[in-house]
């Protein structure tokens, strides 16, 4: 049906994200005292033409009257309107180029702005159908060419049927005008686009409205840059998630929602029905029973290191792929971790809570420096093995403990047992991961073989240290103090209480799970756990998949891509490729990994297949998640 199609875009805020008159009137009106008032007034007049309130002539004219606009305010928008592309046009820069030839564009705004888009978008001048502008001797834009239709109220329409295009037409565009060429027979469909502006009366009187040019392409059953438009997918980002990753994923094309605090499991499963993706941070448990809600759930970010938090199990056996940011902020654990120690040696939040107080407490008792002194490392992995190189830069000796083999860096000593460590260091830091069986790892019998007077630091998890046991060594004197990060139950907002029996200790540092909680690391995280999901969103791509087989793909063009999560069992691929061959599907490449649990098959097909035989892939025994690309 579209094939035959001819397509009309709109231009400002269309085509473009911005109307070229109010960018004129910005260039026109640069350092002009009155500029506030006459930049408000053309506002106005364009949201009263495009919401249909006033004549689209009559508000073009008062408009240009209003501003001492000149030929050079038009040359430098002209030289810059080319990087203002709306964010799916550029996405689908190949659309405008393969259809150019029945492509026109059509707008009330002016040809020497238009011409620009219309050379980057690959569609011939004498497709583009806008006012001229008409300048007077020295220069200045006086008016426009009153003979072009386009400077008329209904001039759109009138231009368009004057090019006499093959039907079924469709307009696209955000304003009244546009709807107007529907309303006059010029056009067979309307789309109300509303990427940049949305315009509730032109929304009402479209056809439909489209959020992107993905969606315009889905609708008219044309193969966009990808199988599903990417606005209709859901991205809900918990618990702060930096805005980079907001704006990230949201120039790709999806559509993202942010909450600041961690959601209880109930809530979460009341929000997660058509989810797409999930982004959490250490606090919000992502359980099987809200993997069972998650009826459209692709995938799980961990904005964080830590996915203790997330059943993975659950998430790989419903095909659901867990990604996070393992390496973005060991730094800021590692530095905090250092100043806590020099901080503890020092007792410095006690003497300065006592400063505050008026109390003045110059002693050097039980002050001590780090030099010389031993560090035992739990859990030697990237924050651990950090935290070594700079201890020792500081002059402390290292020992560690780790369940794996793990290269000793510097002079670091490795040792055979927990027990081992907690005799000979006189700071103990835990650097292990959350998993289950580390609940507790440091109870009262661990406690008890420290060092008297050591030290004790947890940035890992709250579970891994058991408070109660802690808070009675300190208040015997066994232990000379604490800084702990992370708790067993952390409140989920800033706006909720905490509470511990920690609290009101001396020499007890306690911080509100900030290890990570850098403008450094954030940002980091926000770049690095964006850019995987993205990758296995836009192409399959499953690095640093924390449960799935990890796949590493590039994009292919001029192929189709078929994902295939499935149940690790005998047969399953055999099976795959049955269907496919019966399918008449023309296989251009193929990729497997399998782990005990889970197997991913990736498949590359000619784009000349019947969409139903797909439907048969689903069918295929094991198959747990299904879904293809472009
Ligand atoms: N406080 C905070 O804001 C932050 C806390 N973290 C926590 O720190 C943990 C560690 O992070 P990474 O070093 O990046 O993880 P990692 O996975 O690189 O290292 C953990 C190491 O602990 C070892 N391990 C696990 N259980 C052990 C045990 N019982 N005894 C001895 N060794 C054991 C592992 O073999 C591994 O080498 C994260 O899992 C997270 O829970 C991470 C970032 C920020
Ligand atoms: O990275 C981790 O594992 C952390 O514990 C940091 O957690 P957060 O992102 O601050 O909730």
């Amino acid at each position: 049906m579209a094939d035959a199609a001819s397509f009309v875009f709109d231009f400002d805020s269309t085509l473009v994200r911005i109307e070229s008159l109010e960018a004129l009137a910005d260039l026109a009106l640069d350092g002009a005292d009155d500029g506030a008032a006459i930049r408000e007034e053309v506002g106005r007049l364009t949201d009263a033409a495009m919401a249909g309130e006033i004549g689209f002539g009559e508000a073009l004219g008062r408009r240009l009257a209003l501003l001492p606009l000149h030929r050079r305010h038009v040359e430098a928008l002209a030289a810059r309107v080319a990087d203002d592309l709306a964010l799916s046009v550029q996405r689908n820069l190949a659309f405008f180029r393969e259809h150019a030839d029945r492509i026109v564009i059509v707008s009330g705004g002016f040809r020497e702005i238009i011409a620009p888009v219309a050379a980057r978008l690959g569609v011939a001048a004498d497709r583009v159908l806008a006012n001229d502008l008409v300048y007077d001797a020295a220069g200045r834009v006086t008016g426009v060419d009153p003979a072009n239709p386009l400077a008329e109220a209904g001039g759109k329409a009138r231009a368009i049927e004057s090019l006499d295009l093959p039907r079924p037409l469709i307009m696209v565009g955000d304003g009244w005008t546009d709807a107007e060429v529907r309303q006059a027979g010029a056009a067979d469909r309307f789309y109300a686009f509303t990427e940049i502006v949305r315009r509730p009366p032109v929304i009402e009187a479209a056809d439909a409205e489209v959020a992107s040019i993905d969606e315009l392409l889905h609708a008219e059953g044309l193969a966009g840059r990808w199988s599903y438009p990417r606005s209709r997918m859901r991205i809900l980002l918990l618990e702060n998630v930096h805005p980079a990753a907001v704006a990230r994923l949201e120039a790709e094309g999806y559509s993202v929602e942010t909450a600041s605090g961690a959601l209880g499991e109930d809530e979460l499963i009341a929000r997660i029905g058509g989810v797409h993706v999930l982004g959490v941070r250490s606090k919000t448990l992502v359980t099987d029973r809200v993997l069972a809600a998650a009826d459209r759930l692709l995938a799980v970010g961990a904005f964080c290191i830590g996915t203790n938090q997330i059943d993975l199990e659950a998430a790989a056996d419903r095909g659901v792929a867990v990604f996070n940011a393992p390496y973005s902020n060991t730094r800021s654990v590692v530095e905090l971790a250092v100043g806590l120690t020099i901080a503890l040696l020092r007792d410095v939040t006690d003497k300065s809570a006592a400063m505050h107080r008026g109390v003045w407490n110059k002693s050097a008792s039980g002050a001590r420096e780090l030099r010389g002194k031993t560090l035992g490392i739990v859990g030697y992995g990237a924050i651990g093995s950090q935290l070594s190189v700079l201890a020792e830069a500081l002059g402390l000796r290292v020992v560690f403990h780790d369940l794996t083999e793990r290269l000793a860096l510097g002079n670091a000593r490795r040792l055979p047992s927990l027990d081992d460590l907690l005799a000979e260091a006189d700071v103990v830091s835990l650097h292990v991961d959350g998993r289950r069986e580390n609940t507790a790892l440091l109870g009262p019998a661990e406690l008890a073989r420290m060092k008297p007077g050591a030290l004790l630091l947890n940035l890992s998890r709250g579970h891994v240290l058991d408070v109660e046991a802690l808070a009675a060594a300190l208040r015997s004197g066994r232990l000379g103090g604490a800084a702990v990060d992370v708790f067993p139950e952390e409140p989920a907002t800033n706006a909720d209480p905490f509470d511990s029996p920690l609290r009101g200790l001396p020499n007890v540092i306690l911080t509100p799970h900030i290890g990570g909680s850098t403008e450094e690391a954030q940002e980091a995280i926000g770049a690095f756990a964006a850019e995987r999901l993205l990758a296995y969103l836009n192409r399959g791509d499953t690095s640093f998949c924390v449960n799935l087989p990890n796949v590493q793909l590039a994009e292919v063009a001029g192929a189709h891509r078929l994902l295939h999560i499935h149940r690790n069992q005998p047969g399953v691929l055999a099976d795959l490729n049955r269907t496919m061959a019966e399918a008449g599907l023309n296989i251009l490449g193929q990729h497997l990994k399998t782990d005990e649990r889970t197997g991913y098959v990736i498949v590359d097909v000619d784009r000349d297949y019947d969409p139903a035989a797909l439907q048969a892939l689903r069918g295929v025994a094991g198959t747990l998640r299904f879904r293809t690309l472009y």
